[in-house]
């Protein structure tokens, strides 16, 4: 992934507002970074573009030879069908579906994954976090680590390379969010990529690396056991 010059401005009130400003910042296949600052540095904002749910006023987005900038609204939300997938705080799971059916759900909407495959894939997935014996049961069913934990294996329903995750531990108590932590951490051994953004400096502190953000701006970035990409 590599960001060049990235800005995005919001139009607040009649007022250019700079949301991001000049942001480079590159990041390797099989990386863990955690996106940390203050609330209004521009977490959300630079999630929102790497995923290419918003798009960059000025600057160029490359993620895994996608040229996100150019592209249109529809390649988009195509190439983020198939390649990105994303947990939010609040799970985001469909409350009338069951659990397999939410995973499925992902699934039919991408249509990558061969419609004969897709169930079995769905419950090997939710056996892998844990969830096998939940499966028919609605999201409200469960508890909140389990919920999450149902919102990873959605995120993984079409085997994604770059894996995003929003406060995703935000609901939880510290031993769940450990757990959810762990998840996403085994979920890189495969070569994805892992990009959570947190408030939480014990989180941040288990990934490989720390970008922080201030005013729109990468005000550090520190690479414990890895080197920086090119
Ligand atoms: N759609 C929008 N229109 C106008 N301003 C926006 C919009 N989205 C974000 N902003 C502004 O851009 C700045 C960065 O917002 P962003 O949501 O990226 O911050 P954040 O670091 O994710 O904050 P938080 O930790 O509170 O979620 C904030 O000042 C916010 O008010």
């Amino acid at each position: 992934m590599r960001l060049r010059d990235v800005s995005r401005d919001y139009d607040a009130g009649g007022r250019r507002f700079a949301a991001l400003r000049g942001v480079h910042l590159d990041v390797r296949r099989g990386e863990s970074v955690a996106v940390v600052g203050r609330s209004g540095s521009g977490k959300s904002t630079l999630l929102n573009l790497l995923t290419g749910i918003d798009r960059p006023t000025t600057g160029t987005i490359d993620v895994g030879g996608a040229a996100l900038h150019a592209m249109s609204e529809g390649a988009l939300t195509a190439w983020r069908g198939r390649h990105v997938g994303i947990v939010f705080q609040q799970f985001h799971l469909l409350p009338t579906l069951s659990v397999a059916d939410n995973v499925l759900l992902a699934m039919d909407f991408v249509g990558v994954i061969p419609a004969r495959e897709r169930r079995t894939r769905a419950l090997h997935l939710l056996d892998r976090v844990g969830l096998a014996d939940h499966a028919a049961k609605p999201p409200g069913a469960l508890s909140g680590g389990e919920q999450q934990r149902a919102a990873v294996a959605r995120a993984l329903a079409n085997d994604p390379s770059l894996l995003v995750a929003d406060e995703p531990t935000g609901n939880l108590d510290s031993r769940t969010s450990d757990a959810i932590v762990a998840l996403l951490l085994e979920q890189v051994a495969g070569g994805r990529t892992l990009l959570v953004v947190t408030h939480d400096a014990a989180i941040a502190s288990r990934l490989g690396r720390t970008v922080t953000l201030d005013d729109g701006r990468v005000a550090r970035d520190t690479v414990p056991n890895v080197l920086h990409a090119s």
